[in-house]
């Protein structure tokens, strides 16, 4: 918590909790000045039965009670404006972090455990920060206030409180030891429903289709149940605290009550004082009870600041700090090597096998690799390296000469367009999808992209063309039309080497024929890295890369590999007659 308050509340806000805390502070000596004047009406007014001054004295109460609540009122302000202007901050660099963030950091984070660090862990320390500036001055400066106040009026009777204090520390010592620990517990739960929740919603059709609601249904209530388990006994616990503290309190004041008044008996005390006593004895207690729950709250608080730290702190596992942009050579980006592969391995962290295992191979620039190979064999994690979204574990990935860690990732991935697996579209129009890599694209270059990604047709058909509404996730497009479109997006703004990680799969065999032929078209700037499970999209390339379990089983064009690679030509069989694929 120490270091977000040092972070994001201190340095902006200063002034602000100073006033708020100002404003407390005066409101707390009012309720220290209230029993004061109560005592002295029982004891002047009442006893000589003045009615003017008992009169007088409500009027100083009323005033004291007006003042201090807008006191109170100033103090509020102040805790919303830094509590929320603080959240907001937090919440700014946390996003702007998680964009930082190397997919290997996200698949170890965690997505839903993101979400609930950016939103809820955020809420969290707001209220304990709110809560700090309302009540980190006034209850213990209320509860020793009230001793000290007692104390004044007569030692001997401030020996309760002296009793009644440690015994309601220890109260607070046996309830906190237990609830602490499980405040973290606690905001892992609400990952886990989270993540159920996500995982849910993102694949409701799959859930549906399956027939899965029941399955799904099981595990949202055993990770909701999970969590409200946790919080019920961080509940009881904390619900110990009042009625144990009650007790000691009314305790207290029996024990006031019964030495006040025999010292009233003998003239050493008023009545007016054991009132005032009972009233500071309240007081302190009550204060007490609240500093327990302001507590309770800062370490729910710092739970979740060490979370959001977590994140904050995390460094990005790929950075392209001390790069600086790379002189290309004039006709590099025509007639050098594109894309070279060196003795490339790549492991995912904590997987016990390489995903890609020894991979290398040259392309020339204008060519065209195919990568084929089973589910899992590592094609993707193979393609994820050429922008970096990876850093091979071993070897090296050269892009026009240089490694891939060479260049800034400005310069790199404005080389290097990919197009992922799952096509991934944003709300807003089809032109502010499209101009991701080049917000100053014309209407000119669009159209020749959607053009050459089979897409013109359909965003033709539509009534705004380049401005149709595009709804969050693509959803009112369809499967192909969506990775037709995030074809088209990777193509703007001229890339030397395009990506399409099976990204045409959703595509009838005739377009994405049209479409492999108007990628061919474009051979004097453009290079090709085609991943598919279809002998047909990747069998006219110049090299066909085969992966098995992550190693090259095979690698050349398609007619050495029919000849060479027993498992190249299991699956051209598989999918084709034997005429179409020349065996
Ligand atoms: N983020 C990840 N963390 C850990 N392991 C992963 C991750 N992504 C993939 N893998 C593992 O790496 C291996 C290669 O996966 P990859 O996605 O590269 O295969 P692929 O050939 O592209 O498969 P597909 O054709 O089904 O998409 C698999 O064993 C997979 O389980």
């Amino acid at each position: 918590m120490g270091e977000i308050l040092r972070r994001f509340v201190f340095p902006k806000y200063r002034g602000k909790i100073v006033f708020g805390t100002l404003c407390k502070a005066v409101e707390v000596i009012f309720d220290l000045i209230t029993p004061v004047i109560v005592a002295s009406m029982i004891d002047v007014g009442v006893t000589n039965r003045d009615q003017g001054y008992v009169v007088r004295m409500c009027m100083v109460l009323i005033v004291l009670a007006v003042v201090g609540f807008c006191f109170t009122l100033v103090c509020q302000k102040m805790a919303a404006v830094v509590s929320q202007g603080s959240g907001t901050d937090i919440r700014h660099d946390l996003y702007a972090k998680v964009n930082q963030l190397a997919p290997a950091d996200l698949d170890r984070i965690g997505t839903p455990s993101l979400v609930t660090r950016i939103t809820n862990d955020v809420n969290q320390v707001q209220v304990t920060v709110a809560l700090g500036i309302r009540q980190i001055i006034r209850w213990p400066i209320l509860a020793i206030g009230s001793m000290v106040c007692a104390m004044l009026i007569d030692a001997q009777l401030g020996l309760v409180f002296l009793v009644c204090t440690p015994a309601i520390a220890v109260v607070f010592w046996l309830v906190m030891s237990k609830s602490v620990p499980l405040f973290g517990e606690l905001q892992s739960r609400l990952d886990e429903v989270s993540l159920v929740t996500r995982e849910n919603l993102s694949g409701v059709r799959v859930v549906r289709a399956f027939r899965q609601e029941g399955r799904e249904d099981e595990r949202f209530h055993k990770a909701a149940d999970d969590q409200t388990q946790t919080a019920v006994t961080i509940g009881k616990l904390s619900s110990l605290l009042n009625p144990a503290t009650l007790l000691v309190m009314d305790l207290g004041i029996v024990a006031i009550l019964w030495m006040g008044g025999a010292r009233i008996d003998v003239g050493d005390l008023t009545q007016g004082e054991v009132i005032a006593f009972v009233n500071y004895m309240t007081q302190m207690l009550v204060s007490i009870v609240y500093v327990a729950n302001l507590v309770i709250t800062i370490n729910r608080g710092t739970a979740s600041a060490k979370r959001i730290m977590e994140v904050l702190d995390c460094e990005p596992q790929i950075t392209d700090e001390g790069t600086t942009q790379v002189e290309l050579a004039p006709g590099t980006l025509t007639s050098g090597v594109a894309l070279a592969l060196d003795h490339v391995c790549f492991t995912y962290d904590g997987a016990p096998r390489p995903a890609v295992d020894n991979v290398t191979l040259r392309l020339g620039a204008g060519g065209s690799l195919g990568i084929i190979g089973g589910t899992g064999s590592g094609k993707s994690s193979l393609v994820n390296l050429i922008p970096r979204l990876y850093d091979a574990t071993a070897g090296e990935v050269r892009v026009f000469g240089h490694d891939v860690r060479e260049y800034p990732f400005t310069q790199l991935r404005g080389l290097v367009s990919t197009v992922p697996q799952q096509a991934s579209l944003v709300s807003g129009t089809i032109r502010s999808n499209l101009c991701w890599r080049d917000s100053n694209a014309t209407d000119e270059e669009l159209w020749r992209a959607l053009e050459l990604a089979q897409a013109a047709d359909f965003v033709r058909g539509k009534d705004q063309g380049l401005d149709a509404v595009v709804e969050a996730g693509g959803k009112n497009f369809s499967g192909g039309q969506r990775q037709r479109l995030t074809i088209a997006r990777a193509l703007v703004g001229h890339p030397r080497i395009v990506v399409l990680d099976d990204s045409a799969s959703a595509l009838d065999f005739r377009t994405d024929a049209s479409l492999r032929q108007s990628l061919r078209s474009l051979r004097s700037e453009l290079t090709c890295v085609i991943v598919s499970q279809r002998v047909s999209a990747v069998m006219s390339c110049d090299q066909i890369l085969v992966l098995d379990h992550g190693r090259m089983a095979g690698l050349g064009s398609h007619t050495e590999l029919m000849r060479s690679c027993p498992i190249y030509r299991e699956i051209c069989l598989s999918q084709l007659r034997p005429e179409e694929v020349g065996a």
